[in-house]
This record gives C-alpha cells, structure tokens and sequence, in this order.
C-alpha cells in the first residue's frame, strides 16, 4: 500500500478545494503540537509529568500537570504562524489572542488539550480534541462572543488519541479520515479514509454509577439495553466505559458504538458534563461526517447557539438508529410532560 503523510494528504485536500493553504498550516501545526503532548505523555513517570499541577481551571476542575503542559504546547505551537487569530482553551477562562508581536489569521482555535485527565495516572490511553472556526470579518481581537458558533459553522476539527499508538482522527466536512503517528519517522500516516460507523450496534458506553440521578427517558432507554435477548430489544447488548471520551469516541469510529453523557440530577444546573465548544461539537462533526449522529438527546448538538465559551450539553453520539432511538424516547417524554 503506497503510504501518504498528513502533510500529502493536506497538499490533495487544498488541491480539492476543501481548505485553503492557511488552514492546511494550522492543522499541521496543531499535529506538531500533539506529537509534542505524545512524547511528553509517554515519558509518564520519567517524565515528571504525572500528578496534580495544583491547580484549579475555569471549570472548578482540579487540573492535573499533563493538563497544563498540554495547554501551554498547543498556545506555544500556535503563537507565531500567521494562520490564528486567537485560541480558547477548556484550561483558560478566556479567549487567548495572537500576541501582537505576531503575524495574524483568520481563524479560531478551541481545544481541549488533555481529555480523560483521571486516566493520566493509570496509563490508560488520553487525548487532546480540537475544533477551527473562520474569525468573524472585521474581527482583529476576538473576544469569547466571536467564538459563539454553532458547530455546523467548523471548518475542521479533530482529535489525537495517545494510546498504544497516537492517532490522529480529522474532519474537514468531506469524510472523516484516520492517521497513524510512525513514531520512527515522527510522520502521521493516513490509515483510513472515509470511515463508516455501522448504523446499527450492540455496544453502548455510559458512566453506569450515575443511574439513579439519570431523567426518566434514560432510565428506560438503558434498562432496555440491558434487559438484553429478554427484553424489548430482543437482543444482547455489551458494555464499554474508558472514561475518556478521545478513546471512547475512538472504538465508535472503529467498530461502532454508542456514547452517552446524559443529564442527571447531579450535573442538572451545569447543563451537562461535556463542554459543548471543545469536545461535544468537535466529536458530532466527525462522528456525523462518518455516518454517525450526535445529540442533546433533544437536538442535533451541531445546532446549538452556544450562550458560552464553557457551555456544557448532554451528548449521545455514535451509530445513527441507537442515538435515534434514545432521543427519540427523550423527545416522545418531554412531548408527553
Ligand atoms: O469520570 P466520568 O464521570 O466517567 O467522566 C468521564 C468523562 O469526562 C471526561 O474525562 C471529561 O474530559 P476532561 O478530562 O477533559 O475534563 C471525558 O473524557 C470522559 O468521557
Ligand atoms: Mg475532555
Ligand atoms: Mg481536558
């Protein structure tokens, strides 16, 4: 099989009109950045990097070290290229302007820079989410409002899972296409093109400890599931819950699946646990450029005017007739109510 970098494969994507050479700079700055975050993750114990950075973030979160480090990579990575105008940070309570010094772009960056934080310390696989929009025209020093887009608005968006191997997952709007990191060359590597998630599945993942504060609809739904051969469903299903929603998400666009963050009593006044600008639109818009579908359990995420930078939502994503099926039983209860 001839081999195609992430550097060939942005040069064709230009070539086909789906981005411009600004925008094919800044994913492969962010790349760069990630390779960074790999090789600092794997160092794990000998590195220094394990353990509570003892600090709090915009989110009450406590955060650990590989959170910061990672947040300080992609801000250093993106500081100087010409290709930002500012980026927003799940770690930062606001938008981080290009230093002046600096040429600027037209476009923003939002990331997450660490997802799956409890995992870091038990070397169970984490990952960094990322999400572009075009700056607003005019716009030369972008302020949190200026990063209020819905998701359908993305030009592209990503994530890097650092497990076994480090993979890069990205979307421009046209197919979402896998790269694997050659750690001897430092090159990612396309794997896979055009992945499709199945519509149908019978492999779920939700946190099960918070049954009991989940809203009726769900209860129903996931009581369904596992009534398994028995039950409505008439058929088995199986469980999967990492805890980081990179990897998660990563087994969805490998053997399809199902993933759901719902409301529950706890989280209520929040919204929800996902923040909606760096990790429930970046993962809908590839998930749904695979063939999947991703909600509120109420609405298309993809949808949502966001009111804030740090706005959390329910998310249910995956193959296409569960998320149906659990929003459904959602929308059918609230219509009932
Ligand atoms: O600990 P819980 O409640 O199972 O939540 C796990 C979820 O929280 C997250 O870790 C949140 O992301 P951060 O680690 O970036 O805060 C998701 O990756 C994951 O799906
Ligand atoms: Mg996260
Ligand atoms: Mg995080």
């Amino acid at each position: 099989m001839k081999s195609i970098s992430l550097i060939q494969f942005l040069i064709e994507e230009r070539r086909a009109g789906h981005i411009n050479a600004e925008l094919s700079l800044l994913i492969e700055v962010v790349a760069r950045a990630c390779k960074r975050i790999a090789v600092a993750t794997n160092k794990g114990a000998l590195g220094g990097v394990l353990g509570e950075a003892g600090t709090g973030n915009i989110q009450g979160e406590a955060q650990k070290k590989l959170d910061v480090i990672s947040n300080e990579i992609l801000l250093e990575a993106n500081a100087w290229g010409g290709q930002l105008a500012a980026c927003a940070s799940e770690e930062m309570e606001d938008p981080q302007p290009i230093p002046d010094m600096y040429p600027k772009g037209n476009h923003l960056l939002l990331f997450d820079p660490l997802d799956g934080s409890s995992n870091i310390d038990v070397n169970i696989s984490v990952g960094t989410i990322f999400s572009i929009l075009r700056c607003p025209d005019g716009i030369t020093e972008p302020k949190a409002e200026h990063f209020l887009q819905a998701g359908t608005t993305q030009l592209a968006a990503g994530y890097v899972v650092y497990g076994p191997a480090t993979v890069l997952v990205l979307t421009f709007g046209h197919g979402t296409h896998e790269f694997t990191l050659d750690r001897e060359v430092g090159s990612f590597i396309l794997s896979r093109r055009d992945i499709r998630i199945p519509e149908e599945t019978a492999e779920f993942a939700i946190n099960m400890s918070n049954q009991r504060h989940w809203e009726a609809p769900m209860q129903r739904y996931i009581g369904e599931l596992l009534a398994g051969k028995d039950g409505p469903r008439a058929k088995d299903f199986n469980m999967r819950w990492v805890a980081s929603m990179v990897a998660d998400v990563h087994r969805i666009i490998t053997r399809g699946g199902v993933f759901f963050y719902p409301l529950d009593a706890k989280i209520k006044s929040k919204g929800g646990k996902l923040r909606l600008m760096y990790e429930a639109n970046p993962m809908a818009f590839i998930i749904e450029q695979a063939g999947g579908a991703a909600t509120t359990g109420r609405e298309r995420i993809m949808e949502i005017e966001p009111s804030g930078l740090h706005q959390r939502v329910p998310v249910f994503l995956g193959s296409k007739n569960e998320v149906e099926v659990a929003t459904h039983y959602h929308v059918e209860a609230d219509a009932a109510a």
